[in-house]
């Protein structure tokens, strides 16, 4: 049998930066390396994984994806995330690489902690953290203690004094990191670039290698065998929590929530996408993404929303047996009114 140590790449990011995107690349360019993947996501819905088991790749078959949805890996890490990385290795096919993508709410380090533990230390480690960000949101001050709904959570609460959570959570990802990916570069010009670049890395006292994407494009060759063994390191990456609660406080992701709004057949998806934005802007959604149903279309409409940018694709036909249904997940800060932005939805369809 073979002793040696298998790597294991954790991928990490605020929500919608472009991870489930670099991952899709990723199994694409691989070469004939079998990959295992273990998809983590914030929401009820399990839209990376359906995008990622709807890549056809060879050397990561829909039985190498394994879907972690009871909640944050990084709260999850002794009842779901050990066990899953046991019975992995139990396989007799062991994968040559194992790649982990985090929600985009995940603290890293609890994850990258967790490869300490005896069982899994003797069998895998950690080749690096790779953290991607999302460059248009940087430069649109998404990640500065600026954040309107936290700012009016502060004025009525003056306990609030430290960072956002959304900072707070951008910096603890980027403090992780061994490799930052600045993606998104095609949304915004050479100079602005410049200015996140020079953002993002004054946001870690460490000094990953930082370099820029777009789609997630990047050569497996850069992404997969850094080498790094992040497990050995995890004294230099502490997150915020880590640094306020010496005394090993759980965190929790209280600040964020999310729902899942269904809805029936979108006649019009051009309207309804527009005016989705509309709710988006006003609301102060994070995220949503999900799959609509238009009625005398063969395929579903896939829908995805990072603030108030939205794409949508028509990504595979409905399958037979499969009930045709629009299905959004929505994810936003705990002040989000879910009754509100629910029925705001539902008014579109
Ligand atoms: N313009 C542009 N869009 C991108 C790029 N990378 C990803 N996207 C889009 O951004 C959206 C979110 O991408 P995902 O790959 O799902 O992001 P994620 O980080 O996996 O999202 P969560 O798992 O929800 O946190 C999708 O609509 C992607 O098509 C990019 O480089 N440029």
């Amino acid at each position: 049998m073979n002793q040696e140590k298998i790597p294991a790449t954790v991928i990490t990011g605020f929500l919608g930066a472009g991870k489930t995107t670099m991952i899709r690349n990723l199994l694409q360019n691989a070469g004939g390396k079998k990959i295992a993947l273990i998809i983590n996501e914030f929401g009820d819905l399990g839209v990376d994984g359906d995008v990622l088991k709807g890549c056809g790749a060879e050397n990561c078959t829909e039985d190498d994806i394994i879907e972690l949805t009871n909640g944050c890996i990084c709260c999850t890490v002794a009842d779901d995330f050990i066990p899953t990385m046991t019975k992995l290795l139990e396989r007799d096919a062991r994968p040559d690489h194992i790649v982990i993508e985090t929600s985009g709410l995940a603290l890293p380090q609890p994850l990258v902690a967790a490869f300490n533990w005896p069982d899994i230390r003797t069998h895998v480690t950690v080749d690096g953290v790779i953290t991607v960000v999302d460059s248009a949101a940087v430069a649109a001050g998404r990640f500065a203690d600026d954040h309107d709904a936290v700012e009016a959570a502060r004025v009525e609460d003056d306990s609030l004094d430290h960072e956002s959570p959304i900072e707070e959570l951008f910096e603890d990802q980027l403090t992780c990191a061994d490799l930052i990916v600045l993606n998104k570069t095609d949304l915004i010009d050479i100079d602005g670039l410049g200015r996140v670049r020079a953002e993002v890395a004054s946001r870690t006292s460490r000094k990953p290698t930082i370099i820029e994407a777009k789609n997630g494009d990047v050569p497996a060759a850069i992404l997969l065998g850094l080498g790094i063994g992040t497990e050995d390191d995890i004294v230099n990456r502490k997150s915020h929590h880590e640094l306020e609660h010496e005394d090993g406080t759980p965190h929790d992701h209280d600040e964020f929530d999310s729902f899942v709004v269904e809805l029936g057949p979108i006649a019009d998806p051009v309207a309804f996408v527009d005016a989705l934005k509309g709710v988006i802007a006003e609301h102060d959604v994070l995220r949503l993404k999900g799959f609509v149903d238009v009625p005398g279309k063969p395929m579903r409409l896939q829908v995805q929303a990072v603030g108030s940018r939205i794409d949508t694709y028509f990504d595979r036909a409905w399958t037979p047996g499969e009930a045709r249904a629009t299905r959004l997940v929505v994810i936003g800060l705990h002040e989000m009114d879910e009754t509100i932005v629910r029925k705001a939805i539902e008014a579109l369809a």
